[in-house]
């Protein structure tokens, strides 16, 4: 059946043309236009996925990402952007939005996005296993492990530990932002482990709704709840003899740590309508982008199970931390992209390299591979030209803030010149730093009296 998608844009053109353009690749495309009507459909059907803008007129992206997440969780969320909100664009990707995509973009990029998801399974259902009768998930560390090891004092230091922890049996609780690659640490962590032949198992706890954890984790035997048609086995079976990967551990709510706790320390579950207990053998990696300890100074972690979760911890520093490190991943990440999209990019063009070395990459690795990929996309030369780059790279923080002053009038003349500069005085990349278009940037040259 075809993917069903809902949009939520105020601006009916734009609305339109996504609309026909997914509409051609197969799916079935409903629009909203304001919030509200968002709400009362999203309450009705269950999409598969939802593409919102960020900023609405009457409601924000945010709150209807966590709407969408209360009454229809397996819906992914894919948030438009204008300028200059990728901070924002981030904490949604943390509160479990799929993706975000900064405006202007072109369909195509959009499209990339929902077929990258698809190819995936979702990590909360599946695993891989050591015997074949299991679903195989995409996303395991059997399969060719993918792992640039960085080169500056920090990327070190956490490598070794991921070997040094590696083999023991230590439960291992890894923090980083998101995005600085914790996922990719665990799976490090469990191929230099004696289980690495065993499976691997990620489960994403913020996506477990907390009705249905306890059979998540544990299983459960046919009936013994509305909707339970057949016995399933839970996360902890399906790891017995390898690892289990707890990913965003701080979103279980109190009752599930409570769960998890007894399975950790008596290594024994039940699945849910069952009186057998099975014992299993699993060690267990977790986790976070958030302060744990002070999740547990508030209350809203039990501070025992984070003992247990932290036999040791690791920390991944963020990409802006270990600046070093950008262009051997941006190596990484091009050639990724040119053999998934059967591109020849040789590389950045230097401006490009420039914006790169200047931007904070708040979203860090994945932030940097889907630049790098939606790049390699629209790239029609050797190396990748500014042009193509989104507008937030562009900017390092404080020239973003400057430009984003640009309507008032005072400063419109200090920040035309100061775009033009930047843009070495060519004006349509000019135009573009400025988010006008270049008729705008002709007349606003007139007025000033600018003269190049
Ligand atoms: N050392 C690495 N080598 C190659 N690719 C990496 C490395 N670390 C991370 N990546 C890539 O960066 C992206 C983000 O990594 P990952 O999903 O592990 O981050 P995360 O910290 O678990 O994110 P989140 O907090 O959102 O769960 C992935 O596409 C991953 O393949």
């Amino acid at each position: 059946m075809a993917q069903q998608i809902h949009i939520i844009e105020d601006d009916v053109a734009f609305g339109k043309m996504l609309t026909t353009f997914l509409e051609r690749k197969g799916f079935q495309v409903s629009v909203s236009l304001t919030g509200q009507s968002a709400r009362k459909t999203l309450a009705e059907n269950n999409f598969d996925i939802l593409i919102t803008d960020l900023q609405l007129p009457d409601d924000s992206g945010l709150e209807l990402l966590e709407y969408s997440q209360q009454v229809s969780p397996k819906t992914k969320v894919i948030l438009m952007t204008g300028y200059a909100e990728v901070d924002t664009a981030v904490k949604a990707i943390k509160k479990g939005a799929l993706d975000y995509i900064s405006k202007p973009f072109r369909p195509e990029e959009l499209l990339m996005i929902i077929e990258e998801d698809s190819q995936k399974i979702d990590s909360s259902e599946t695993y891989i296993s050591k015997t074949s009768e299991k679903k195989i998930s995409p996303k395991t560390i059997s399969e060719k492990p993918n792992f640039v090891v960085g080169i500056s004092g920090s990327s070190k230091k956490f490598n070794e530990y991921l070997k040094l922890v590696g083999p023991t049996d230590m439960c291992v609780l890894i923090q980083g932002e998101s995005g600085t690659g914790k996922e990719v640490a665990a799976k490090a962590i469990h191929n230099f482990s004696n289980r690495k032949g065993e499976s691997f198992v990620a489960v994403d706890c913020g996506a477990i709704p907390k009705e249905i954890a306890a059979s998540e984790f544990f299983g459960h035997v046919k009936g013994s709840f509305t909707g339970a048609i057949n016995d399933k086995k839970g996360h902890f079976e399906a790891a017995d003899g390898g690892t289990l990967f707890l990913d965003e551990v701080g979103n279980l709510s109190y009752e599930n740590q409570i769960q998890l706790l007894r399975a950790l320390q008596e290594r024994r579950i039940k699945p849910v309508g069952s009186n057998t207990e099975i014992e299993v053998d699993v060690r267990i990696l977790s986790a976070t982008n958030e302060d744990l300890l002070k999740a547990v100074s508030d209350g809203k972690f039990r501070e025992d199970l984070y003992h247990r979760l932290n036999e040791f911890s690791i920390h991944i520093p963020s990409l802006h931390e270990r600046k070093e490190d950008l262009f051997l991943f941006t190596e990484y990440f091009l050639n990724e992209a040119n053999s998934s999209l059967g591109k020849e990019v040789l590389g950045l063009s230097k401006e490009v390299g420039e914006a790169f070395k200047n931007y904070p990459w708040p979203g860090n690795l994945r932030e940097l591979k889907n630049v790098i990929k939606r790049s390699v996309l629209l790239t029609n030369s050797a190396l990748i030209p500014l042009e193509v780059i989104p507008r937030e790279v562009l900017f390092s923080t404080k020239q973003k803030k400057e430009f984003l002053d640009f309507s008032k009038e005072s400063n419109e003349k200090q920040l035309i010149i100061n775009a033009l500069k930047e843009a070495d005085f060519n004006k349509t990349k000019a135009a573009k730093l400025l988010n006008i278009t270049r008729k705008t940037l002709y007349n606003k040259l007139e007025l000033y009296k600018i003269e190049l």
